[in-house]
């Protein structure tokens, strides 16, 4: 009896279906983007969307489970664009917290599990297709793609002071190879792995690197395949220079994907309100220009409405919160920060959440100040603290409102901003 058969399932055939775990959970601090790792953007969309589209053409893999980061739902809402297929999951702390999250969901009638890293989103299909060809076969259980080395690879340990670290040995080169995914499982095989981790510390699933080890541990023996260097893991800043290579590489020889990657804006709007100040000395600050002859908008900052409307504005086309998420009680240098200095930090951290800025156009209701005169020198301060064309305009409310009895100010903006790659 095989091992196999030991654990109640029986392979028929190559048609069998799969599940495919997509783990996309991690925050990326290696990468330091500022947004969790499967969020970045290379070539236009996002290394989780990457990995998901080399997916999507394999038939046997019945659906895609991508494990989102935790407390964060944008990944998981930018999954709904491939319709039931693909569903998400929230992670854990660790990679292997967050393959059990997915093995948790995954379908019951899967004959078979692939692990997948978001971080290795250009592995080709046809990697993922050699995974599944090798789990067809009734002798293997658990398959994985791995690379020759090419550096010398040594065994560390303390030296006898503590202070050093000193070579306890070198393996033979011919005997190493570099572990990559996709890792493919029989699904009864892995789950079992999986339950002898029940009772493992948050710490103790950390040092856990990957499922073909927790596998063995159990007792299975896993097939190595060559690997792909397409499969290469983003994990530090410099590999994103490869990951566009082989996103622009994959365009090319790719037609459909062509057309595929054109590239959606965004959009945001913001609005903000702010009332004249009761001390008739208070500056007038509007559009990042001072207005000497009116009397200045209440507020701990300058009172900027048109500045801070489209902070707003820009936030929320790049779906990374407001002026309170940014600009709150735990970045105190901001606070008072004048609206030419908010809305340039704005256009920063909308720039490292991986996209660019089309263009800002806002504008305000307000009695006072008269403001067509300086429109022009407005759209150059606020269009140079972005790096970005901002267009501001103004009108009365016909003397209705708290805007029409010179009150207060009303700005609104709207912001458009594309997805580019890091
Ligand atoms: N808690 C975690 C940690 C990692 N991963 C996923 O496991 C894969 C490999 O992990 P790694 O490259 O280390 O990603 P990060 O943990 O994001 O990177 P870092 O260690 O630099 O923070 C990635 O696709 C990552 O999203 C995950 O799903 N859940
Ligand atoms: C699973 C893996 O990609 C195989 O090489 C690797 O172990 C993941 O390591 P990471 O530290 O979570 O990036």
């Amino acid at each position: 009896m095989t091992r196999h058969d030991k654990l109640g399932a029986v392979k028929q055939s190559e048609a069998q279906n799969s599940s495919l775990i997509l783990v996309a959970a991690g925050m990326g601090t290696r990468l330091g983007a500022g947004i969790p790792k499967a969020m970045v953007q290379v070539a236009g969309k996002s290394l989780a969307e990457h990995a998901v589209d080399r997916i999507l053409g394999i038939g046997q893999i019945t659906e895609i489970i991508v494990v989102t980061p935790p407390k964060d739902e944008r990944l998981a809402a930018a999954m709904a664009q491939y319709g039931e297929r693909v569903r998400t999951v929230p992670g854990g702390a660790s990679r292997a917290a967050s393959v059990r999250a997915g093995l948790a969901v995954a379908s019951s009638e899967a004959a078979n599990i692939l692990v997948h890293d978001a971080a290795r989103a250009f592995a080709p299909a046809e990697l993922h297709e050699r995974v599944l060809h090798a789990l067809a076969d009734e002798q293997c259980n658990a398959v994985i793609p791995a690379l020759d080395v090419t550096d010398t690879i040594c065994v560390v340990q303390p030296d006898a002071s503590g202070e050093h670290e000193i070579i306890k040995e070198t393996p033979a080169r011919s005997t190493l190879r570099a572990v990559q995914t996709p890792q493919g499982f029989d699904a009864a095989l892995l789950r079992a792995a999986h339950a002898r981790l029940d009772s493992c510390t948050e710490a103790e699933l950390e040092l856990v690197t990957d499922d073909a080890s927790i596998v063995r541990a159990f007792g299975a023996e896993v097939q190595v395949l060559p690997g792909s260097q397409q499969a290469l893991k983003v994990t530090y800043p410099e590999d994103l220079d490869a990951a566009g290579k082989l996103a622009a590489s994959h365009l090319a020889s790719n037609p459909s994907a062509k057309e595929e990657a054109m590239i959606l804006p965004r959009v945001g709007n913001g609005i903000d309100v702010h009332a004249v100040s009761d001390d008739p000395a208070r500056e007038m600050w509007l559009a990042g220009l001072h207005f000497p002859d009116d009397i200045g908008l209440s507020g701990h900052s300058d009172g900027d409405a048109v500045a801070h409307a489209a902070c707003d504005a820009l936030f929320s086309a790049a779906g990374i919160g407001d002026l309170g998420t940014h600009f709150g009680v735990d970045r105190p240098e901001f606070a008072g920060a004048s609206g030419v200095s908010l809305i340039a930090e704005a256009a920063r951290l909308v720039r490292e959440a991986g996209f660019e800025i089309g263009n800002v156009s806002v504008q305000f209701v307000g009695r006072r100040p008269r403001f067509a005169a300086r429109r022009e020198e407005a759209n150059a301060v606020l269009s140079a603290a972005i790096g970005a064309p901002v267009s501001v305009i103004a009108t009365t409310s016909d003397g209705l409102g708290y805007e029409g009895e010179g009150k207060g100010v009303t700005a609104y903006a709207t912001a458009l901003v594309y997805p580019v790659s890091h």
